[in-house]
């Protein structure tokens, strides 16, 4: 069972975000946070979330609870993503060349990393642009999600009732070949052309689509700039295949080891 390292570790996060609470509302500290936000929320009579003194825990619980969702929504996904990125460009090293060749330019042209990487330039990297999306279309971190028919539903001569669950799963959609032709291969050239409709959605779809999306994007495209263009790392021991935990990384995790460019062997 997964969840029950997870259970624990839940418990002290509620914990710990308890006391933030605690001190936040002793202090009167307002701040501009997620959890100021929920916390100095005032819906339409003017009251806010945790002024209910008789539902005063269960409010707080409802806070913790979703400043909880958003760390696991955000953090082991955007993590299991990056691996895999990683993963897919020490695999290929004529990509990674060519990767590195986007990035240097930009490194250069920042006057050898002394300027700040600007928002306009992560605008440029297309080709690292279109490994990222590769690698997301590849890994599919959020293999399906859950959705319920409101209404009958008539689907290729299928009645889906309303009331019924439907599960859609993003990782056969992905690799279904007839929207991306040899699905197993890593092949960012493929997404030079768009793909079709609701064929690809690393981050769902519809009104609870991933707010984060950009934002991970954003990390990985930061993250692989300043990583190609100053350090070397080579894979330690890789083994194939898919480790679940609950979102897939390479079996074993992705053992590595890092150089600073200047200290390369
Ligand atoms: C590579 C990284 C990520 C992937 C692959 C990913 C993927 C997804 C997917 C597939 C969903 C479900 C959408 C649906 O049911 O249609 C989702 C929901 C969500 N994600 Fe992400 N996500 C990532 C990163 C993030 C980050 C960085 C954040 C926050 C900063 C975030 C916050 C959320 C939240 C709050 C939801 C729930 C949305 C709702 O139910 O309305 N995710 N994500």
């Amino acid at each position: 069972m997964f969840f029950s390292p997870y259970s624990k570790a839940r418990k002290r996060l509620n914990q710990i975000l308890s006391e933030i609470i605690r001190e936040r509302k002793e202090k009167r500290l307002v701040e501009k946070d997620l959890l100021g936000h929920l916390l100095n929320f005032k819906d339409e009579k003017g009251e806010t979330l945790s002024e209910d003194q008789i539902a005063d825990n269960i409010t707080e619980d409802q806070i913790a609870d979703n400043i909880i969702g958003i760390l696991f929504a955000a953090q082991d996904t955007t993590a299991s993503f990056i691996t895999w990125i990683l993963k897919f460009l020490h695999d290929d090293p004529k990509l990674l060349e060519a990767v590195k060749a986007e990035q240097k330019a930009i490194y250069e042209s920042n006057n050898g990393g002394k300027e700040r990487l600007t928002w306009a330039q992560t605008r440029k990297m297309t080709l690292t642009y279109r490994v990222l999306l590769e690698g997301l279309r590849m890994a599919s971190i959020i293999s399906f999600t859950f959705r319920e028919a409101v209404v009958d539903v008539e689907y290729k001569g299928y009645l889906i009732p309303k009331g019924w669950k439907v599960m859609p799963l993003f990782r056969n959609i992905h690799h279904n070949p007839e929207f991306f032709s040899d699905p197993h291969d890593f092949d960012p050239s493929r997404f030079e052309v768009a793909p079709k409709p609701n064929t690809f959605m690393p981050f769902g779809n519809g009104v609870h689509a991933c707010p984060g999306n950009e934002l991970a994007k954003l990390e990985a495209l930061i993250l692989i700039h300043h990583l190609v263009t100053k350090f070397r790392w080579e894979v330690v021991g890789s083994e194939s295949g898919i480790q679940y935990g609950p979102f897939p990384v390479p079996q074993q995790g992705l053992p590595a080891r890092f150089w600073k460019q200047s200290s390369c062997p």
